[in-house]
C-alpha cells in the first residue's frame, strides 16, 4: 500500500498521440508512459480524455464490443499497479446502467479506485458529445492517497459550475485532461479559460492535451501547468509526445508547482504548417498506407501539398506524376521537375492525351452535334483523377488530394477529377494563405519536418498568376475575382456569417458579393463528396458547418 501524500508528490502529464480504436496499441503506450514517470519518480501518470479508445469517438463509442473492449484493458491495467509503481488516471467510456459517460479512471493499489464522469458534454462545432454520452453528475475531488484532487474533464473547464463545485467539495488542486483540438489561437483561448477557473477558487491547474491527427482534427499538446496565482509553471512542448513530470510542494494549506520545462510553442504560420503535416503524416499513418501519390502541376496548390507530404512521411514515401496535356504549358513541366528535384521525391511524367482522347472518341456518337465547352475540360481533369486512382490501386499509395479553401468554397474544381483523393492537407487554408505559407516553407523548416531546408517551392510557382490549365491561355481569374478580394468576402460569410450589407460595407462590388454568396451555396454538393482535410481555422468546411444541399434561400441585399 503506497504512503498517503502528505507535503510533495510528482505528478506525470503523459502527453500521448492515441489511435482511435486501437485499445491494446493505446494500452502498450500507457505502459510505456508509466515506465518513463516512474523512472522520474512519478507518484501518478495522467493520460489525456478517453486516451484508452481514442479521442473523439463519435458514434464508434455506442458499441457495446468497444465498450467492453475497453473495460477489460481497464480492469488488467488496474491490476498491474499493484506493484510500487505510480498510480494511473486514464480515460476511457464507462457504461453504468445503461449509460455511457466520457469518464476518468484511477486505477492504484492494484484495482480501479474511482471513476468520475464529463459533466458539461460539447455540442457545437466539430463536437457531438450529446449525442453518444450521458451527462455525468456534478462531481467532488478523487480521493488519491489522501490528496483530494479534482479532475473536470475538457469541457468541464470552459464555464465555472464543475471547477467551483470540486473547489466547494474540498478540491485542493485542478487536474484537466483534454481532448482539444487546434486551431489558430486556441492555445490563448485555453490559458484564458484555465486562468479564470484559477481566478474563481484559488487552485492551481494542470492542463493535459493529447498531440496528433484524428481524421479532420489536429491536436497540438502545449499541455501546462499554472500555479494558484495563474503564473506558468511549466509549459510542455506542442505537437510532439512527451512525459513530464511535475514537481509538487506543499505551503501551508496551498499547493504550488515547482518551476520546470518552459518549451516555445509555434505560433502563427509555423503553427498552421506543422498543423497541415501533422494531420497528413497521421491520416497517412494511422491508416495503413505505404506513402502517398500526387498530381504536380507545376501550380502552388500541388507544390506546398507535395511539400507537406515529404515534411510528414519522407520524400521516399512521396510519389509525384506530372500528367501534360495540350495546354499544359513548358513553364508547369520545368516548375514541376524544379520542385520535385527540390524536394528529392519520386517523379514521373505520364501524358494523358490517350486517355483524354479514348474518352472523347466514346463519346462522339453523342457529342457529335455539340461545341466543346465545360465538358471537355473537365475530361482531363477526370483522365488525370483516374490515372491518379489507378496508381494508388495498383502500388497502394494513398492519393493526395490538394483543392484550397477558396476553391473548396466556390467549387473551383472537379468531381471525380482534380476533387479524387483520401485526404487534403490544405482544404482549410485560403489560397492568399497558401501563398503566404509557401514563402514561408522557403523561410523555415519547422520542427519534426522531414523535407529538406532551403527553397522548396520554386520562387516562379508562386509568382506565376494560377492557371488549372484547361484550356488556352486560362487564368483563375477568368472566372474569379482576385484572391484577395475573394478571400475576404468567403472569410466574411464562411468563418463570420456575416450580413451580406456589413460585407458590402467593407468596399466590396454588392454584384460580387452576391455572386460569391451563390457560387458558396451552389458549389454545397461538392464539398459534400470531399475527401476530409486538416482542420485550422474555428470554422472548416466539414463538422463545424452543416449546410443543407438544397437550398433555395438567398440573402437580400
Ligand atoms: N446540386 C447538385 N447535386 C448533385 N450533383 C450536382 C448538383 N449540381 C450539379 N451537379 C453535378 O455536377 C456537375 C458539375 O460539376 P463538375 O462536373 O465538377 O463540373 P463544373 O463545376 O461545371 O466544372 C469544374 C470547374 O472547376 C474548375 N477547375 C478549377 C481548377 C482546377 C480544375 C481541375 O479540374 O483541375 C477545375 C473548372 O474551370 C470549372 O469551372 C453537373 O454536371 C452535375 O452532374
Ligand atoms: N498537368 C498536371 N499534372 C499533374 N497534375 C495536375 C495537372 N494539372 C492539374 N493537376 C492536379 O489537379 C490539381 C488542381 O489543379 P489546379 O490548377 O487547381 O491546382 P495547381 O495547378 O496545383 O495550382 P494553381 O491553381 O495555382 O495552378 C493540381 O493541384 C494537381 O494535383
Ligand atoms: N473535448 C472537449 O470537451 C473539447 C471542448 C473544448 N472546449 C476544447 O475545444 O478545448
Amino acid at each position: 500500500m503506497p504512503e498517503a501524500i502528505k507535503d510533495s508528490f510528482a505528478l506525470a502529464l503523459a502527453q500521448g498521440n492515441p489511435v482511435l480504436g486501437d485499445i491494446p496499441g493505446n494500452l502498450a503506450k500507457i505502459r510505456e508512459f508509466r515506465a518513463d514517470a516512474a523512472e522520474q519518480g512519478a507518484d501518478l501518470v495522467v493520460f489525456s480524455e478517453l486516451f484508452l479508445t481514442g479521442y473523439p469517438l463519435e458514434d464508434l463509442v455506442l458499441k457495446p464490443a468497444l465498450q467492453e473492449a475497453a473495460r477489460v484493458a481497464c480492469e488488467a491495467l488496474a491490476k498491474e499497479t499493484e506493484d510500487d509503481g505510480p498510480a494511473l488516471l486514464i480515460g476511457l467510456p464507462w457504461e453504468e446502467k445503461g449509460l455511457v459517460y466520457n469518464a476518468m479512471a484511477l486505477l492504484d493499489n492494484g484495482k480501479v479506485e474511482t471513476v468520475r464522469f464529463k459533466c458539461n458534454l460539447p455540442n457545437y462545432g466539430v463536437f457531438d458529445e450529446k449525442r453518444v454520452f450521458a451527462e455525468g453528475p456534478l462531481p467532488g475531488p478523487i480521493n488519491f492517497r489522501g490528496l483530494r484532487l479534482g479532475v473536470p474533464i475538457c469541457e468541464d473547464i470552459w464555464s465555472e459550475d464543475v471547477c467551483e463545485t470540486l473547489a466547494e467539495t474540498g478540491a485542493e488542486l485542478f487536474i484537466v485532461p483534454n481532448g482539444s483540438p487546434y486551431w489558430a489561437g486556441k492555445h490563448d483561448q485555453r490559458i484564458q479559460v484555465a486562468a479564470a477557473r484559477i481566478a474563481e477558487n484559488g487552485l492551481p491547474l494542470a492542463y493535459l492535451n493529447q498531440v496528433g491527427g484524428q481524421d479532420e482534427l489536429v491536436f497540438d499538446g502545449a499541455s501546462f501547468v499554472l500555479n494558484a496565482d495563474s503564473s506558468l509553471a511549466v509549459q510542455m512542448p506542442d505537437w510532439e509526445e512527451a512525459c513530464t513530470v511535475t514537481r509538487w510542494k506543499r505551503d501551508g494549506e496551498a499547493w504550488v508547482c515547482e518551476q520546470g520545462e518552459r518549451a516555445v510553442l509555434a505560433e502563427g504560420e509555423t503553427a498552421k504548417y506543422i498543423a497541415c503535416v501533422t494531420g497528413l503524416r497521421d491520416y497517412v499513418g494511422k491508416n495503413g498506407f505505404p506513402g502517398v501519390v500526387l498530381g504536380l502541376s507545376g501550380g502552388i496548390d500541388s507544390a506546398i501539398s507535395a511539400a507537406m507530404a515529404v515534411d510528414a512521411l519522407g520524400a521516399d514515401k512521396v510519389h509525384c506524376v506530372m500528367l501534360p496535356y495540350t495546354y499544359t504549358s513548358s513553364e508547369s513541366l520545368e516548375d514541376a521537375k524544379a520542385c520535385a528535384d527540390a524536394l528529392g521525391l519520386r517523379y514521373d511524367i505520364l501524358p494523358i492525351h490517350d486517355a483524354v482522347d479514348g474518352m472523347t472518341k466514346a463519346l462522339e456518337p453523342l457529342f457529335k452535334d455539340t461545341e466543346p465547352d465545360i465538358t471537355e475540360e473537365n475530361l482531363q481533369s477526370r483522365a488525370r483523377g483516374t490515372l491518379l486512382m489507378a496508381i494508388s490501386n495498383k502500388f497502394g499509395p494513398m492519393v493526395v488530394t490538394t483543392g484550397n479553401k477558396s476553391e473548396v468554397s466556390v467549387g473551383y474544381a472537379t468531381l471525380y477529377g482534380d476533387m479524387n483523393g483520401g485526404f487534403n492537407p490544405i482544404k482549410d487554408l485560403y489560397k492568399t494563405e497558401v501563398f503566404a505559407l509557401a514563402r514561408y516553407r522557403n523561410r523555415e523548416r519547422p520542427k519534426g519536418c522531414l523535407g529538406p531546408e532551403g527553397e522548396v517551392i520554386p520562387e516562379r510557382i508562386i509568382t506565376k498568376p494560377p492557371t488549372a490549365e484547361l484550356k488556352a491561355d486560362q487564368r483563375d481569374q477568368d472566372t474569379l475575382p482576385d484572391y484577395e478580394v475573394l478571400d475576404d468576402i468567403l472569410e466574411c460569410l464562411v468563418e463570420q456569417e456575416m450580413p451580406l450589407k456589413e460585407i458590402v460595407a467593407r468596399g466590396h462590388e454588392p454584384a460580387l458579393v452576391k455572386k460569391v454568396e451563390r457560387m458558396l451555396h451552389l458549389a454545397e454538393y461538392k464539398r459534400r463528396q470531399a475527401a476530409p482535410g486538416v482542420k485550422l481555422t474555428a470554422k472548416n468546411f466539414g463538422r463545424d458547418r452543416r449546410y443543407p444541399i438544397t437550398n433555395k434561400f438567398r440573402e437580400e441585399l
